[in-house]
């Protein structure tokens, strides 16, 4: 045996090993990245299929392909299907997301059908988002899927038109970046605080050129819809994409979602994808989970975040100069006083949904919080499942009648206020509790004000009509 033979392999980390998994072959300084699911939805689509039709070019994997309408669909009316949406470029996408499904041979869960929603809800609820695969979508919250150890990634028009015809990427190596939160959450602590908590830590450059491991004890606590809320946040650091090493809380929840066969297939596959003892990371940060409290955002990015009970930065102790126009800026257009508590900020309006926070475990916590209770009059308040079979759910479980006895409005899924492409936005100056995970200027509408938390948080501000720690409701 010679002595190269003797030694193990060099221990590799959760993305190296995806990278190797999926390595084609290197071109230009750049690899060729094998895809396994390709998502699509309306907006990001059509100029990529306007393309492939240019070119006389096939989808090369329509079965590894899969359509929903998510972004701009309304949230009241949706059997009426597409036609019955009102604004102009809104219909003309989902129509031609349907057009394009049908004639290319893709998968496509239209308005109105109960297995459609927010692609980063749907891809794992149906079982299609897996460990160990290579997931890409024309959009950047994709790293959510990185909960169930799958490098996924958002992208752009032109990639996403190359990924249709190819089932393949270019792509340059990230940097890999651990985070390792050890100990526990407090009750009812949950997954987006220590999202926001994590994404303030870091800046919104922070992981910026990285992929983020998330590590530790109060990672492996963590649900799966847990799991991925916080991927879904890791691009709000500036992260490619955020991952999670599976695990038996990760395979459990496949097990209902998926074949049996082709779990009972997967698992012994799906194992070998963690980093291994000894395995080299570019940076390393470590946080204690047991000291983390509500996270509301006060500013105008999600790192502007600070603990419930903390007071909102006053520029005029901040040194670095540029720090201290961005505090500026934020504290102007959200209308907020330097140094001023963050509880007790009044709010207009209440959202709860997105592709962060609009998952059935969601849900139920805001209801904990909410039954029994009715929402301030001044407030109004909407909530926006995921996908139609966390409506479904919720309904059987009875959420729906918490929600609408305190004063909720119970809508259909979509990505809704989260972005405001449909109908569903702030006004001007209004001020929102949401549960989405972008408080950028103008992001809830034209010069709306927006207050990122939990669901269980997002359900207090509307029962008190101002900023308020859940835990003292309870
Ligand atoms: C419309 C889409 C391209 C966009 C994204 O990529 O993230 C949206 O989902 C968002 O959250 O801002
Ligand atoms: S819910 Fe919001 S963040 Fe998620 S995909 Fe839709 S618009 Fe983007």
């Amino acid at each position: 045996m010679s002595s190269s033979e003797q030694h193990s392999p060099a221990p590799r980390t959760l993305y190296e090993k995806l990278w190797d998994a999926h390595f084609v072959a290197e071109e230009n300084g750049e690899a060729i990245l094998y895809i396994d699911l390709h998502m699509l939805h309306e907006v990001t689509s059509p100029q990529a299929f306007a393309g492939l039709a240019e070119h006389g070019r096939k989808i090369r994997r329509p079965d590894l392909t899969l359509a929903m309408a998510d972004h701009c669909v309304p949230t009241t009316g949706q059997a009426k299907g597409i036609e019955a949406v009102e604004d102009e470029l809104s219909r003309a996408q989902l129509a031609m997301l349907r057009q394009n499904s049908a004639a290319y041979g893709i998968e496509h869960y239209t308005i109105g059908d109960i297995r459609n929603g927010i692609v980063h809800v749907v891809g794992p609820e149906q079982g299609r988002t897996q460990p160990g695969m290579t997931i890409v979508c024309g959009d950047s919250h994709t790293s959510t899927h990185g909960a169930f150890g799958a490098l996924a990634f958002g992208i752009g028009t032109s990639e996403i038109e190359h990924v249709m015809a190819t089932q393949a990427i270019r792509q340059r190596k990230s940097g890999n970046l651990r985070v390792t939160v050890n100990g526990r959450l407090p009750p009812g602590v949950t997954a987006k605080d220590l999202a926001l908590t994590i994404v303030s830590e870091l800046g919104v450059d922070g992981a910026t050129g990285h992929v983020i491991e998330y590590s530790g004890e109060a990672i492996c606590a963590l649900s799966m819809e847990g799991r991925m809320t916080l991927c879904n946040m890791s691009i709000e650091a500036g992260a490619r994409a955020g991952l999670i090493a599976p695990d038996d809380v990760t395979y459990t929840y496949l097990k209902s979602r998926m074949p049996t066969d082709a779990w009972a297939a997967g698992m012994p596959r799906w194992k070998q994808f963690h980093t291994d003892p000894g395995a080299r990371f570019d940076h390393e940060i470590t946080l204690d989970a047991s000291i983390i409290a509500p996270v509301v955002s006060w500013g105008i990015n999600p790192a502007q975040s600070i603990a419930i009970n903390a007071r909102i930065p006053d520029p005029a102790e901040q040194d670095d100069s540029k720090l201290r126009a961005i505090t500026e800026r934020a504290l102007s257009y959200m209308a907020l006083q330097a140094g001023s508590s963050i509880a007790g900020t009044p709010i207009d309006r209440v959202f709860i949904g997105s592709c962060t926070n609009g998952r059935i475990e969601d849900l139920r916590a805001a209801a904990t919080v909410l039954k029994g209770h009715k929402i301030n009059p001044r407030i109004s308040a909407i909530v926006v499942p995921g996908s139609g079979m966390v409506r479904q759910m919720a309904e059987q479980e009875g959420l729906d009648t918490i929600f609408v006895d305190s004063g909720f409005e119970w809508r259909e899924p979509g990505c809704s206020m989260c972005a405001a492409m449909n109908n569903d936005r702030l006004t001007q100056g209004e001020r929102c509790a949401s549960t989405s995970n972008r408080n950028f200027e103008n992001r809830q509408g034209p010069g709306g004000r927006t207050h990122l938390m939990s669901p269980a948080m997002a359900a207090a501000a509307a029962i008190t009509g101002e900023i308020t720690d859940f835990r003292t409701l309870l």
